[in-house]
């Protein structure tokens, strides 16, 4: 028997803590997975103090897990929750500190995914290795839908390698009015949150799980959204954390992947494909990035990455293909600069379209 989520926080729910409740009514459990017979998960006390004195409820933890029906293997891990206000205004860490996202208070536990209020779609823009180009290929779409009159959100979940506002040129910083929720930036139409947007350009964010998670659930769902068409959300490459996070915390239309034509990206582009199933995630398609190179002085075609990989990949998988984009320098100069490439014109700006319109011809958006 597979236990439940229910299950588990009923039986720590029987853990008291030292100062008083116990450990699911204080809301202190995070990134809950249930693997089978294995289960863990982490235990984030709200002070360095008060997680100095809860291993005794840490191992309790460990027991009362362990003894539910079906449960081969559990383990909890004990941390606190980073010190800091819960003021709405956003202002820069420090290095090496996460930077005060909190608005309204803790983020409340979830039952299950929900929808995001107001938002018809959402869409992940997903990749199995890194460097693929899922972030331009998402800034990208997101202008492109937005140019043929979708009203679009863009939710930057690569937390840890945020690179959206620089490929979408903006830096301005999400206000909140009342504390409680933060209007998302605006930019080429298109609505944007990122934690780039709260970070000094050069600083690298490193954060635990449980914070990832914290910032991702405020993103989607203490953001000021308004009416959306579709949500795109730009992961992280890989089949990590925020993925399996997003996955049970928000109702997702489908996943898109993008890969380049390389065999290895293609193997990479197979676990992400792996792991949408396992997390029960339609993929809507593949997206072939860095396809022709057609050189700009003699008009020759070049294949760099080989040839018509990802569509048969996706004739493989069953899988819709949804496009190739070529490789083109500009698309680098035009995402530096801020200028999604698919604002202009020229064969890059002609795919994006055609995508955006397959995407919209197909209901998917
Ligand atoms: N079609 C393309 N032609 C030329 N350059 C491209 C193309 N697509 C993306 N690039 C460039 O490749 C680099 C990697 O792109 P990008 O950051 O979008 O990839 P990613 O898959 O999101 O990477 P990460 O692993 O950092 O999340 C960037 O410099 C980008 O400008």
């Amino acid at each position: 028997m597979t236990q439940t989520r229910d299950n588990i926080l009923s039986a720590l729910a029987t853990v008291a803590l030292p100062d008083g409740g116990d450990l699911a009514s204080r809301d202190m459990i995070r990134a809950l997975t249930i693997d089978g017979g294995s289960i863990s998960f982490v235990i984030e006390a709200p002070s360095a103090d008060l997680a100095a004195r809860m291993e005794p409820q840490r191992k309790a933890a460990e027991t009362v897990v362990a003894a539910l029906a079906g449960v081969e293997k559990v383990s909890v891990i004990l941390t606190a929750h980073s010190a800091g206000g819960g003021s709405g205004s956003a202002r820069p860490a420090p290095s090496g500190e996460a930077p005060q996202l909190r608005v309204g208070g803790h983020p409340t536990p979830q039952q299950g995914p929900e929808a995001v209020p107001g938002v018809k779609k959402v869409i992940a823009i997903a990749s199995g290795k890194g460097g693929v180009g899922k972030s331009t290929v998402t800034s990208n779409l997101a202008v492109a839908l937005a140019a043929q009159g979708k009203k679009v959100g863009l939710l930057d979940a690569d937390v840890l390698g945020p690179s959206q506002p620089l490929m979408m040129g903006t830096n301005d910083r999400p206000q909140s009015a009342d504390g409680k929720v933060m209007e998302p930036v605006e930019a080429h139409g298109v609505k944007l949150i990122s934690i780039g947007l709260f970070l000094d350009p050069d600083q690298a964010v490193v954060w635990r799980g449980p914070m990832l998670t914290g910032t991702l659930q405020q993103f989607l769902f203490k953001v000021t959204w308004g009416e959306l068409d579709v949500l795109l959300i730009d992961l992280p490459p890989g089949t990590g954390d925020v993925q399996l996070t997003l996955a049970q915390k928000v109702k997702m239309t489908g996943a898109l992947v993008v890969s380049t034509p390389q065999d290895v990206a293609l193997i990479d582009a197979h676990k992400a494909l792996d792991m949408f199933q396992k997390v029960h995630v339609p993929v809507l398609g593949l997206i072939e990035n860095m396809s022709t190179y057609i050189c700009p002085n003699c008009g020759h075609e070049d294949h760099i990455f080989g040839q018509g990989g990802v569509r048969a990949e996706a004739e493989k998988t069953g899988l819709p293909f949804m496009g190739e984009i070529p490789l083109a320098r500009e698309v680098r100069t035009a995402g530096d600069a801020g200028i999604p490439i698919a604002l202009g014109d020229g064969p890059v700006a002609e795919a994006y379209r055609a995508l955006a319109k397959s995407l919209i011809d197909g209901g998917l958006v």
